[in-house]
């Protein structure tokens, strides 16, 4: 029962299969090679984006801080979530890539921002000249860091008003797949004509081994990307191995199959959590991630099952937590069964 992360997960099977066959004798390397061109193209089709540039490194915080530093100089700051994962999580990597930008932090609820919460702190920062940071790059994270997902009218609204201010709009999707199969719209829709300027595509918590595509969708906002890329040491000798990955995902739709799964478990989980009367959803689950209160009792029985999760004890919404919290994420492979070993320890 391992609802830790889905970067706890397994690597799908035919992502494994399609290793192994670019395993086969000699290619190009450093992203030379026609796996990569096809992959390329592939990524182009399915977002409707002809001109886009793609590019693979291996982790979200690569590909996050990458962005960021092709996007913001070091003497400005991006716009961000105060829970945003590039927050919270990737060890001031978004600060160090960029040489020295700073985020600035909008307060969500639910993971969420509002056009309201993003127009107070951009005036905040847009109004001290040189004496403060230049406005940078607005950075939204779909799916959220509290399992919800913006609707594509909330990321166009969120990013007219960047570009309004004549800023980029970064998205963090490391479970891009997720929230698209959640909204049931197109990738296309979800992003650049929502407004997102470039993307952090996830692979590895859909299912992959470990690789992120970096998409700008205009290749005038890549300038310094490959550069910045090679410099962070996140050029792979042998790429073909990453775009093995990502072709596989994105051949037959596996990338959606594989999310749609994760959802799937995570509403049949959601669904009995909320039936059993042992715990409270406290935020709407919306993609492959639960965040729940729960009894003491039923906490130390779902421990003693040997349940594995993160305990959540939410530093914003901390008062709001009475009892013990939890994160719980579901993956490609997470079973009806382990869902319903779960609730079986949970109710006792
Ligand atoms: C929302 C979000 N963004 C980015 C990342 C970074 O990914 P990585 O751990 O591969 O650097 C994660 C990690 O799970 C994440 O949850
Ligand atoms: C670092 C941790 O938050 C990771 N990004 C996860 O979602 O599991």
């Amino acid at each position: 029962m391992n609802f830790a992360s889905d970067n706890t997960g397994p690597v799908h099977p035919q992502v494994m299969q399609a290793l192994l066959r670019a395993n086969e004798g000699h290619m190009p390397s450093y992203g030379a090679d026609l796996i990569m061109e096809d992959l390329t193209a592939r990524l182009r089709d399915t977002f409707e984006a002809p001109e886009a540039e793609v590019h693979l490194v291996a982790t979200g915080t690569a590909a996050n801080s990458l962005i960021l530093a092709t996007l913001c100089p070091p003497w400005g700051t991006a716009f961000c979530a105060d829970i945003a994962h590039i927050q919270e999580d990737e060890c001031n990597a978004p600060e160090f890539f960029t040489g020295g930008a700073k985020l600035s932090l909008i307060p969500s609820e639910a993971g969420k921002i509002t056009p309201e919460a993003l127009r107070a702190r951009m005036a905040i920062e847009g109004d001290r000249g040189v004496h403060g940071p230049k406005p940078g790059p607005l950075s939204l994270t779909q799916v959220t860091e509290r399992g919800t997902v913006y609707s594509v009218a909330e990321l166009t609204a969120l990013a007219q008003i960047a570009h309004d201010a004549g800023l980029p709009v970064h998205m963090d999707g490391a479970r891009f797949a997720n929230a698209l199969v959640s909204l049931g719209c197109t990738p296309a829709e979800m992003t650049w004509r929502a407004g997102v300027d470039a993307l952090t595509l996830g692979g590895t918590k859909n299912g992959l081994m470990g690789v992120e595509a970096v998409i700008f969708f205009d290749p005038a906002q890549a300038d310094g990307f490959e550069f910045r890329r090679k410099r962070g040491a996140q050029l792979f000798s042998k790429h073909r191995f990453l775009a093995a990955q990502m072709l596989a995902a994105f051949t037959d739709d596996l990338w959606l199959d594989m999310a749609g799964a994760a959802n799937a478990a995570c509403a049949r989980l959601a669904a009995g959590l909320t039936e059993s009367g042992h715990a409270t959803l406290l935020f709407e689950p919306d993609a492959n991630m639960i965040f729940a209160e729960m009894d003491a009792a039923a906490h130390a029985r779902l421990q003693a099952a040997g349940a594995q999760y993160h305990d959540w004890q939410d530093n914003l919404t901390g008062a709001r937590q009475t009892r013990p919290a939890a994160r719980l994420v579901c993956n490609w492979s997470t079973s009806e069964a382990e869902v319903d070993q779960f609730l079986a320890a949970l109710a006792g």
